[in-house]
């Protein structure tokens, strides 16, 4: 598989801060990546040194193989991108203002009706953009970035703004999207729950480095299955579970017992019962599976990025 997105070392600083810090990324071809991270994490920054609109300090960035401060305007073909700031002309319509990109890019007329169709924009085309609602809005910034069929798509926040309804549209278009059009998409995001559900690939960012990168899948197997312990007594739970070496802890909403992968989960819940009720006496209500979540593997990458703030 080609890469569609790649950095290494990319560095960009403000003054005497690092707000991309050294970041070496690697976005497959037909991947929806979800870019995570904090607000000022370094998202935007990343996102402005792939399309070039900023200069990086080190390191280089190359998108679909063109390097980005070798050649900008090579690899700035190669990309579509839908920015915060869309920058729509309100009293035009939805076609014309798609009419201004597409000359400048030089791209022929039938192109319009392309990305309106794959937006489903098409019957609002003639529309003044000032009537949109702000969903339909997206779907045009969408649609300006896929002009000219580039093979890769930057989306910063896509959903930002958007009604619960906005959102589902939004998550199934960009779904099958990589299907439908052959791009890869990176997806940059604060909304752990709108990643899992659309992403096939992540890379989480904190304090401008990359602290996590893969394929969620494989990311999620890796993770160790979570057993929720219901119980009157937790407190006392943890210490017994503790002391027969189980690795349990309180998390925010529950104590959770830990079981690496590989290990065999009925076997050592059955185990934990027995500890806990039998040999301890103590009351339990329920031991439940928890879904191995992205949540976790935010919550872990985080604990490594920065120990203190979380201790
Ligand atoms: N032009 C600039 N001048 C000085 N500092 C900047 C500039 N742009 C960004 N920063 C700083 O760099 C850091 C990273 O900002 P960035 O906007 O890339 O984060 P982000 O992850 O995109 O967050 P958000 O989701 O809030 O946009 C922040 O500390 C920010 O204040």
């Amino acid at each position: 598989m080609h890469t569609a997105i790649e950095t290494q070392g990319l560095t960009r600083r403000f003054g005497q801060r690092a707000a991309v810090d050294a970041v070496s990324m690697t976005v497959p071809e037909r991947s929806i990546y979800g870019f995570l991270g904090r607000n000022g994490a370094g998202k935007t920054t990343t996102i402005k040194l792939l399309l070039g609109l900023l200069q990086a300090d080190a390191g280089r960035a190359r998108i679909a193989g063109i390097d980005v401060a070798a050649d900008r305007i090579g690899a700035a073909r190669k990309v579509g991108a839908l920015l915060e700031a869309q920058g729509f002309y309100p009293h035009l319509g939805g076609r014309e203002n798609l009419d201004l990109t597409r000359r400048l890019l030089g791209l022929p007329r039938r192109e319009i009706d392309r990305v309106l169709e794959v937006t489903e924009m098409t019957a609002h085309g003639g529309r003044r953009v000032a009537d949109y609602s702000l969903g339909m809005r997206q779907r045009l910034g969408l649609a300006r970035a896929m002009l000219g069929a580039p093979p890769v798509l930057i989306l910063d926040e896509p959903t930002n703004g958007l009604d619960p309804e906005g959102i589902a549209d939004m998550r199934g278009f960009l779904r099958e999207l990589p299907a439908r059009s052959g791009a890869t998409v990176l997806l940059s995001s604060h909304l752990l729950g709108e990643i899992e559900q659309t992403a096939t690939h992540i890379g989480i960012l904190s304090h401008g480095r990359l602290v996590l990168e893969g394929a969620l899948a494989e990311l999620k197997a890796g993770l160790a299955t979570e057993v929720a312990i219901e119980t009157d007594t937790p407190e006392r739970a943890l210490l017994l579970a503790r002391e027969h070496g189980f690795d349990v802890e309180q998390a925010d909403d529950a104590l959770v017992a830990r079981f690496a992968a590989g290990e065999d989960v009925r076997d050592a819940t059955a185990t934990l019962n027995r500890v806990l009720c039998i040999a301890g006496g103590i009351r339990i209500h329920a031991l439940a599976p928890r879904r191995r979540s992205l949540e976790t593997l935010y919550r872990n990458a985080a604990k490594v990025a920065e120990p203190a703030a979380l201790a």
